[in-house]
Formats: structure tokens, C-alpha cells, sequence
């Protein structure tokens, strides 16, 4: 029977929320559009929390911490970096029995939390930089159908806030932070993806320019943002919004406003991983970031066996899990007597444990186990002798190969297109369109309009159907080179400037 109910091609969402439940992951919550994270993903948020913190800590960022509460005119500071969000704003407006005087927003983001109090705090060059970081939760009242991790009303993050003498240092650090958001990707959770620009009309408007980590969904052929590092610009920092200025050093007297970053990276990262690597088994979890990397199973044990061979093998197990956990392998057996090896197998499966380790009365004899690889199913007999050791090289040759086939998925799911009438047929074969593209954002508006129009109906719980300008990868060289004033925007017939990724997207 399939361990998911629903199979991956067959019915994407319900496979999703099923994998996510089979696996442990989450529960639904009273409230909708919340969902609980249990220890199973909290887990993998830990792994990457541990990561990114010692890493941010090397750029001498530091944590704080920002009361979650914004006041209204607080919030509202510039009307027009707000207004385009204040539908998804929550409110305070009643404390017991009575009214607020003023109603009170739950943070979505934590600028107007903060830039008021680095204004008070930043006064002289040599308070700069300034560079904080925030491990929290952000509220924001979404109305499109939630999705578990991807879309939620409320998410953990992490919302890097940090302010500079020069614009040089504030593009430096946009890349830097990008840099460790792709390795959080592909390193810590083996998925793929492309560093880029967004475009004038997808970036945070409230900034300067949106640097991307642009993630794709193989299955819904849908590219998804998996990542943020905005350079913001002096646009915070100027008088009319959070004033923050110091004496300019080389030139006394004369006012300089600040050069401002922000940057984030959420719980998206659970469900992009999820969706990336899972399986009509359920998760497949990668190595690195899984809580049990291993798990040995004994099997083979005769239900009229005697006691001291259930126990033998029994003791075989914990001592193999034992001398793994001493090499820093996480490692578990699961000597669980009211299952049978092969309901253990399957939970465990379902689980996305990477490694299942198999001990039988044969392979006590020959001082071997039989592994079994969750990512391709692969069965191999591995010595019991340097066990530690086998084990850790597989599950490392596990992360690579996990990464290495979902990134020749992904970029064979890229096609170079210079005809308009191919853009369509590329997104309706779940694909990726990489266009030469003019910038001009009134020819972005047109390419979405007319991807919409022109798609193949999809079903109607799929987000919008039109093509977005994802990203325009930092990377070019993957294309044909551009020639200046001879190749033209397929969509309008302008001079093209860089090659664009367009798409439907999460
Ligand atoms: O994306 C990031 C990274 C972490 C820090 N913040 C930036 C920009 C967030 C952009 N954004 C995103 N969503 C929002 C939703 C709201 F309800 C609202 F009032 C404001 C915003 C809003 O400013
Ligand atoms: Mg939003």
C-alpha cells in the first residue's frame, strides 16, 4: 500500500500535508492558517538555527530581541511602505473586558520595531556599524490558501537588521548573508538555488534592491523565494522616516544618513525541503539536518526464537548504536517489541530517516549489517568492523548525491527561451523561462498578463497562474552572452539587458 495515501504526481497538496503529518512533523491548530511544528521538523529548524547563528556571530552580528507589539503610528511611519501590506497587518484592540485607546499591530517584520531605537542609538560614526539579528515569529493575516511552512499565518524566522557607514559595506554584507543562505540550502538541506537580483517590481519596495535565493518546486514546476538579503538603501534612514544620521568623518558639520540592510530566512526552508526531496514513501530527510541519521532495526528473529537470541540480537543493536552516537553519527535502535521489523521499516520510511541499519541472526555470523539508503532505496551489506566509519562515508555520499540529482533536476528544468511563443509552452511543461530580458517593469506587467490568459488551466487551488520575473541570476555565463543592442526582449522586442528567470511561483 503507498505509505502516503496519494502519490506525489498525482495529487501534489493532499501528498504534502500528508507526508508532513505521516512523518510527525506537524498538527493542525485551532486557529487557521497555524500549525503546530512538532519535534520532528522543530528539529530541523534547530539544525539550521544552530548553523546560521555561529556563522552570523563570525560577521559580528549579535542576537537581541524586539517586543513583538508595533504601535499604529509607529507602524504607519511612511504610509506608503505600508499601505500595500496593511491588509495582512494584525491588530491588539481589546485587553480583557476592555478596549485598547490605541489599537496595537503584532509585528509582520520588525523595521518599524527598531529603526526608531538606532536612530537613539547611532550617533557618531563609531557606533556603526550596528549589526543585530532577531530569532523570532512574524504575524501576517495572509488570505491566500495557507500552506504548511510555505504560507502561514504566523512563522518562525530569523530578521538581520544592520546599518553602515558606506554603501560599499552595505552591498558587501547583502552578498555575504546571501552566501550563507545558499549554503543553508544546498549544504545543510542539499536543494538547489540560484542567487540572483529581483526586478524593480518584485523587490521589497520599501528598499533599494532584493537580492534572492530563487528555490523550484520540480512537481508544480513553480519557482518559490527561499531566501532575502535587501540592501534598504538610505531609505529607512532618511529624515522624513527613521532619521538615523552621525557626523560625516571626512566632512565635519555635515549630516550622513546611514546605508541600511535587512535580511531573513524562515520556516519556509521545512517545506521547500520537503517538497524537494520527498517520496510516495513520504519525507526524505538529508543527513545533514536529520535528528536520527541512522536507525538499526533487528530483524529475522523468529516469533518461537529463544529469549536469549531475541536478547542477543537485541544487545548487537544498542551496541551499533552506541559505538555510532560515540563517532557523532545520530543514531538510533529501534528495539520496539510490539512491531514487526517491517512496520518498523516503513514508519521510519515515512520518517525520512536517511540510513536504516538491518541485524539478523545471519549477519550476526558474518559480523555484517545490511544497509539500506532511504534517498534511492539501495541495499548494501557493510562490515560491522570500522561500522562508524562506513556509515559516516555513506551518509555523506547520501547529502552529496540528494543535492547533485535534485540541482540537474532543477536546472534541467531551465530552458533558454528567445521566442515569445515558447514562454507559455516552457511554463506549461513546468518549467523555468530564461528570457533575455529589457528591465522595462511595464513589459513585466504585459508578460504576466499575457502568461495568465494564454496558460493551461490550472487547478484552482495552484496560486496565480502568471509568469513573474523570479530573478535575474548573478550568474549569466550559463547563457548564450547577450549582445548589446542586437539580442531582443522576446516579449516586447527591446534591446535586452540580462537574462531573467520568469515563472509561476509560490
Ligand atoms: O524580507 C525581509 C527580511 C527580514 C526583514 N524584513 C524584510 C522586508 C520585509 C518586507 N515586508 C513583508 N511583509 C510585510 C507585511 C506587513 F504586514 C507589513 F506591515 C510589512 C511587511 C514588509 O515590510
Ligand atoms: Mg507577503
Amino acid at each position: 500500500q503507498i505509505a502516503i495515501g496519494v502519490k506525489k504526481e498525482v495529487d501534489f497538496a493532499a501528498w504534502y500535508t500528508n507526508v508532513l503529518l505521516k512523518a510527525d512533523m506537524l498538527d493542525y491548530y485551532s486557529v487557521s492558517g497555524c500549525y503546530i511544528l512538532k519535534p520532528w521538523s522543530y528539529s530541523i529548524w534547530e539544525e539550521i538555527q544552530e548553523w546560521f547563528n555561529k556563522e552570523i556571530k563570525k560577521l559580528g552580528v549579535q542576537n537581541s530581541y524586539f517586543p513583538m507589539f508595533v504601535s499604529q503610528k509607529v507602524l504607519e511611519r511612511e504610509k506608503d511602505h505600508v499601505e500595500g501590506f496593511s491588509p495582512e497587518v494584525a491588530w491588539v484592540t481589546r485587553a480583557g473586558q476592555s478596549d485598547l485607546e490605541e489599537p496595537i499591530a503584532i509585528r509582520p517584520t520588525s523595521e518599524t520595531a527598531m529603526y526608531p531605537y538606532y536612530s537613539k542609538w547611532i550617533q557618531s560614526h563609531r557606533d556603526l556599524p550596528l549589526k543585530l539579528n532577531q530569532w523570532n515569529s512574524v504575524v501576517r493575516w495572509e488570505f491566500k490558501n495557507p500552506q504548511p511552512f510555505l504560507r502561514t499565518r504566523e512563522f518562525l524566522w530569523q530578521e538581520g537588521h544592520t546599518a553602515f557607514l558606506t554603501k560599499a559595506e552595505a552591498d558587501a554584507e547583502v552578498r555575504e548573508i546571501l552566501e550563507l543562505y545558499r549554503q543553508v540550502y544546498e549544504d545543510l538541506l542539499a536543494v538547489p538555488v540560484i542567487p540572483g537580483i529581483k526586478s524593480e517590481k518584485e523587490k521589497f519596495a520599501g528598499g533599494l534592491y532584493t537580492t534572492t535565493l530563487e528555490g523550484f518546486i520540480p512537481t508544480s514546476g513553480r519557482g518559490i523565494q527561499a531566501a532575502t538579503s535587501h540592501c534598504l538603501g538610505q531609505n529607512f534612514s532618511r529624515p522624513e522616516m527613521f532619521n538615523i544620521s552621525v557626523e560625516d568623518p571626512s566632512k565635519p558639520n555635515e549630516k550622513l544618513y546611514v546605508w541600511q540592510n535587512s535580511w531573513g530566512l524562515s520556516t519556509r526552508t521545512i517545506g521547500v525541503m520537503t517538497m524537494v526531496h520527498g517520496d510516495n514513501q513520504g519525507l526524505v530527510l538529508p543527513p545533514r539536518v536529520a535528528s536520527i541519521q541512522a536507525v538499526i532495526v533487528p530483524c529475522g528473529i523468529k516469533a518461537g526464537a529463544s529469549d536469549e537470541e531475541r536478547k542477543s540480537i537485541n544487545d548487537k543493536c544498542e551496541e551499533i548504536a552506541k559505538t555510532l552516537r560515540a563517532a557523532n553519527v545520530r543514531a538510533k535502535a529501534d528495539l520496539r517489541d510490539i512491531y514487526t521489523p517491517g512496520y518498523k521499516f516503513n514508519d521510519w520510511e515515512q520518517k525520512g530517516v536517511p540510513l536504516r541499519l538491518e541485524i539478523g541472526p545471519k549477519d550476526l555470523e558474518k559480523k555484517s549489517t545490511l544497509t539500506v539508503r532511504r534517498d534511492t532505496g539501495a541495499k548494501a551489506p557493510l562490515p560491522l568492523e570500522n561500522i562508524a566509519e562506513g556509515v559516516s562515508s555513506l551518509l555523506e555520499t547520501i547529502q552529496k548525491e540528494m543535492f547533485t540529482r535534485a540541482r540537474d533536476t532543477y536546472f534541467e528544468r531551465i530552458k533558454e527561451v528567445s521566442k515569445w511563443e515558447d514562454v507559455v509552452p516552457t511554463l506549461d511543461a513546468k518549467c523555468v523561462a530564461v528570457i533575455p530580458w529589457c528591465e522595462v517593469e511595464a513589459c513585466e506587467d504585459d508578460i504576466k498578463e499575457r502568461s495568465a490568459r494564454a496558460s493551461a488551466p490550472t487547478d484552482e487551488r495552484a496560486p496565480s497562474a502568471g509568469a513573474k520575473s523570479l530573478a535575474i541570476p548573478f550568474d549569466q555565463s550559463r547563457w548564450t552572452p547577450i549582445e548589446p543592442g542586437k539580442t531582443k526582449c522576446p516579449a516586447c522586442g527591446q534591446d535586452a539587458k540580462r537574462w531573467t528567470m520568469f515563472g509561476r511561483s509560490y
